[in-house]
């Protein structure tokens, strides 16, 4: 109450005491959010999320917010969040018209609900790029909310607690969420139920779309010059030739693309996925349209440098009943460091999901015509782009330093010691023979060209005919990249046996099969340049387990029940026998897959499985033995 200019000494100030509105109200505020809110509890990558949530925008909005994988839809603004904000706000300074215009709600229920380490920075709110605001109230069951520099400079104090009561308002301003994370950490006491509100400013909506009927298009004649410009709804209603482009977004990291869910309500391929496309504007370059698209639809701005564009294309096609006839620009965006997912903004009323689709999934899309993906039927097409694909993907690899990436993370593999082998041609198997000779370091073995042992495992769907390969990290020093089967190196002294056991259980997660299962099929040199300076020399016994089995693996394993090594495997696939013996023959051998040399894998290899299938289908078909009496 201390009139301007004159300066009393505040000898208490107790702010943690103080509520904004009394407490019965606070009661009541509680009560109607916890009872009139339709709460969900969606499960992410980890699991459920240890709370409950809803995300409430402001009528006109349709704004999804995604966060740790998960995607939550939209809730209008209910009546009683304008009682909170007309309560709340002028605390803030803002008036009605600046009012924020969507708001996430937490409903913590007891002590071992909680949000871990994050940040608000989706691109929703552009919180890595300017200053921005985001207001919280805490109703019921005070917690504690913590706060963690990000880079902490040498001395500072890492971290700092606020304690959150009942009524409490706190802001987290400026570029907190860019150098700051927060939390509510478990709490182990039993404690009641506490609600949060965050209330933000979107910054980055939908793009508002004008009627596109009425967007202006060229038209073209059979050698793709305009000849008149027509509005986009003459263009489709008459299935004029007319300008169109795709954008690829390369994952380099994963080999992968980015692609979108088509809204199941578009009129044209609703409920499939596609990369992002759209009309080229009458007169505009089609890399204008490129960036005019990826930014409206994913909110993703690049240079005009990082367009490659790589080939043009005629297509026809027919969507739901109409002709398109398109002249397809096609580029392609290649990252080092693709945006995460939940990062990635879409407008739901186009898009339902994103997500990164390997090149090797998208390709297998192709061969079998897959329904679910928007296909150009124009062959050239397919082959032109992933043969670009291929290219930029082999180009990074080989950019990658050449380091294990075990190696990278502990440091400790390359000191692995491995069995050396002298004289590979007086050996039969290497561990019957003496043949040993010496011990070597892993990373010897590799800077050296030492001979040394492995085991490979081929994971064989003796039913279908089809071998489950994996898609190698493009880390990985060896054969990065490219598709194989499971493999091993056997470490000093060990039997090969139980390496394949481990070596599948390592890399895909087969959880039950015991050593059993496996089925030596044979030993074979394999001497082969991947792309250092030395040799990879191995003796390599091959097995075989084949699905499904009686007793552990009675179903052939769904590839999403397979947990895949971190940094090793990146994708799983069924490829049919057939279809690898086809790589297997390819001269020049397609450089996304490992194909060892020699006539054991020519050869013995694909006879063998081949012989157990029939094997298989025999068995199968056979009536079952008359019980013996
Ligand atoms: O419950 C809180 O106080 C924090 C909630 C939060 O960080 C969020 O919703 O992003
Ligand atoms: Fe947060």
């Amino acid at each position: 109450m201390a009139p301007k200019g004159l300066k009393w000494k505040v000898v208490l100030s107790d702010e943690s005491r103080r509520s904004y509105v009394p407490s019965a109200r606070l009661g009541d505020f509680f009560k109607t959010i916890y009872g009139k809110t339709a709460w969900e509890q969606p499960e992410g990558p980890q699991g459920l999320l240890p709370r409950k949530t809803v995300w409430m925008v402001k009528s006109g909005c349709q704004c999804p917010y995604r966060y740790g994988g998960v995607t939550i839809k939209p809730q209008e603004f209910p009546d009683w969040m304008t009682e909170l904000l007309r309560t709340y706000m002028p605390y803030c300074g803002k008036s009605e018209e600046e009012w924020p215009d969507s708001c996430n709600v937490n409903l913590y229920e007891d002590g071992s609900h909680a949000v871990g380490w994050h940040t608000d920075d989706e691109a929703l709110f552009q919180s890595l790029h300017q200053d921005v605001a985001i207001v919280s109230l805490s109703l019921g069951q005070p917690r504690k909310f913590d706060l963690r520099k990000n880079w902490p400079e040498e001395g500072e104090r890492l971290q700092e607690r606020l304690h959150l009561g009942n009524g409490a308002l706190a802001t987290m301003e400026g570029m907190l969420q860019k150098h700051y994370m927060h939390r509510i950490a478990r709490d182990d006491e039993s404690l009641g139920p506490r609600i949060n509100l965050t209330w933000r400013w979107i910054k980055k909506h939908a793009d508002v779309k004008e009627n596109k009927d009425h967007q202006v298009l060229d038209t073209l004649d059979a050698e793709g010059s305009c000849i008149f410009t027509r509005t986009r709804g003459a263009v489709t209603e008459k299935g004029l030739w007319h300008r169109y482009v795709h954008v690829w977004v390369l994952n380099l990291p994963d080999s992968a693309v980015l692609m979108q869910l088509r809204a199941p309500e578009k009129k044209r391929f609703g409920g499939m996925w596609n990369c992002t496309s759209g009309f080229v504007m009458s007169g505009m370059p089609s890399l204008e349209a490129c960036k005019h698209h990826l930014d409206t639809e994913s909110g993703l701005r690049y240079e005009d440098h990082m367009y490659e564009f790589v080939f043009s294309c005629k297509n026809t096609s027919v969507a739901n009943g109409e002709e398109i006839k398109q002249l397809i620009d096609v580029y392609v965006v290649s990252l080092k460091r693709p945006p995460e997912l939940h990062k990635i903004y879409y407008d739901i009323k186009e898009a339902t999901e994103l997500k990164y689709v390997g090149i090797g999934e998208l390709e297998q899309a192709y061969q079998n015509q897959d329904p679910n993906f928007v296909l150009v039927s124009t062959p050239e097409y397919a082959r032109r782009l992933f043969h670009f694909l291929h290219k930029k993907i082999r180009i990074y690899i080989e950019m990658l330093p050449k380091i294990d990436s075990d190696e990278e993370r502990h440091n400790k593999k390359g000191q692995q010691l491995l069995d050396r082998i002298g004289d590979v041609n007086k050996l039969r198997r290497a561990q019957d023979l003496g043949v040993v000779v010496e011990p070597c370091k892993r990373i010897d073995a590799y800077s050296e060209s030492v001979w040394h042992r492995a085991v490979h495992v081929w994971v064989f769907d003796v039913e279908s005919c089809r071998l489950l390969l994996l898609l190698r990290s493009p880390k990985k020093r060896h054969f990065g990249g490219r598709w194989n089967c499971s493999t091993g190196h056997i470490k000093m002294g060990d039997p090969a046996l139980p390496t394949a056991l481990k070596s599948v259980k390592d890399d895909v997660g087969l959880g039950n099969v015991t050593e059993n299962d496996f089925e030596y099929l044979f030993q074979t040199l394999v001497e082969m340049d991947t792309g250092g300076d030395a040799f990879l020399k191995q003796v390599v016994d091959v097995y075989l387990l084949s699905v499904p089995n009686e007793e552990t693996c009675p179903v052939i394993p769904d590839l999403t029940s397979l947990s895949l090594a971190k940094g090793e495997v990146d994708q799983v696939m069924y490829l049919e026998l057939d279809r690898l013996q086809e790589v297997y023959t390819t001269s020049p051998p397609p450089h996304d897959f490992v194909v060892f040399p020699g006539d054991d894998y020519q050869t013995r290899f694909f006879f063998n499985l081949r012989q157990r299938h029939k094997k298989y289908l025999e068995k199968v078909a056979e009536p079952p033995e008359p019980p013996m009496f």
